[in-house]
């Protein structure tokens, strides 16, 4: 299916993204990790290319992304300009399509170390080529509080259009804790002219582990209720995971309520933390999409 189709048919989308595992032993628990989460029947799952900043060339994406679809799942596939020359990437197209993966997430990538410049600079240049060759949906990123290496706001929501004219179909944010961040980006960007669906991405914070690193390749805000929230429990996993399954929480169904058109949950591979988010949400989510549905 064709996730563009998804925002026509829902009031509200909702999506995971898992990451593949670092290490060949993560490798037997992903997919079971996979099969807890498509139990939960989320509207697609993600699965990212490298994670959080590992340019890894081969990692699987393309075996989850098929085992996703095998479990009765919508896949997105990342892809990034990073480690992608004209060969890699039409190499990987090729295996996604017989995968049956039909939706592509384009993203410049998170640059590494001593990685060589591709032909593709930016994810628009990366969308365009996947156009040429046709047989995928696209989607992109977009940054509620601005990419870090954009200049300025204007120029990144200038350069969000970009995304738009390349043929994305609808939009995933970077996450954010501050939903004041979500409800003044998206204001703007539809002033801008961007006029695709937009995701929010939602990451529930529940070790301390997480935190730093983030904040660090994110960029995200800390809101002073989150900052208290995370240093009085930051000693006590049990609490800290719950706080963190709450705030999460709290965030989503203010969303929900204010009208959101997707919400995408940055699991971390973590099903149990999914399952209670849905739970959580289940009954809002319902509401806006007339019961019964996912
Ligand atoms: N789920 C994921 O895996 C996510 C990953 N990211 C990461 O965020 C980073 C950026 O990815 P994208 O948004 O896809 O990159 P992008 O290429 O769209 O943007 C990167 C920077 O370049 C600027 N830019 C974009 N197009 C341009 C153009 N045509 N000319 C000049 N400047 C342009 C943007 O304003 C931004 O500052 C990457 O590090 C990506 O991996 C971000 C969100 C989610
Ligand atoms: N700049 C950027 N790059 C990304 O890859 C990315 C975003 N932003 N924003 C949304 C999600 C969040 N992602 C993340 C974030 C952190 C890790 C992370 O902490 N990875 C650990 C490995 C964890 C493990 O193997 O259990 C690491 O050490 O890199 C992974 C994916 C992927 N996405």
């Amino acid at each position: 299916m064709n996730l563009c189709d998804l925002f026509q048919q829902k009031k509200c989308v909702l999506s995971f993204e898992v990451f593949p595992p670092k290490k060949s032993s993560g490798v037997e628990s992903i997919y079971r990790t996979l099969d807890e989460l498509c139990a939960l029947k989320p509207d697609f799952i993600s699965v990212t290319f490298g994670a959080g900043g590992t340019g890894v060339k081969d990692n699987l994406t393309v075996e989850l992304a098929g085992a996703i679809r095998a479990r009765g799942v919508e896949p997105l596939a990342h892809l990034t300009c990073i480690n992608s020359d004209e060969e890699t990437l039409l190499g990987l197209l090729d295996r996604l399509e017989e995968a049956g993966v039909r939706n592509i997430l384009a993203l410049r990538g998170d640059r590494v170390e001593g990685a060589e410049e591709g032909p593709y600079r930016h994810a628009n240049e990366l969308m365009e080529r996947i156009a040429r060759r046709g047989g995928f949906n696209l989607v992109g990123a977009c940054y509620p509080e601005c990419h870090c290496e954009a200049p300025d706001p204007l120029h990144d929501l200038q350069n969000l259009r970009r995304k738009q004219e390349a043929g994305a179909t609808h939009l995933i944010t970077q996450l954010f804790f501050d939903n004041r961040c979500f409800y003044d980006f998206a204001e703007k960007a539809r002033i801008a002219g961007v006029h695709l669906p937009i995701e929010a991405g939602i990451m529930p914070i529940v070790n301390k582990r997480q935190i730093e690193r983030i904040v660090t390749l994110c960029g995200a805000s800390i809101p002073p209720k989150f900052a208290r929230m995370l240093s009085r429990f930051e000693g006590d996993p049990a609490a800290l995971r719950d706080a963190g399954i709450a705030y999460a929480t709290e965030q989503i169904i203010d969303l929900i309520g204010s009208g959101v058109e997707g919400i995408h949950i940055y699991t971390m591979n973590n099903p149990a933390v999914a399952r209670r988010i849905c739970e959580n949400i289940a009954t809002a989510l319902d509401c806006v999409n007339g019961g019964g549905a996912a």
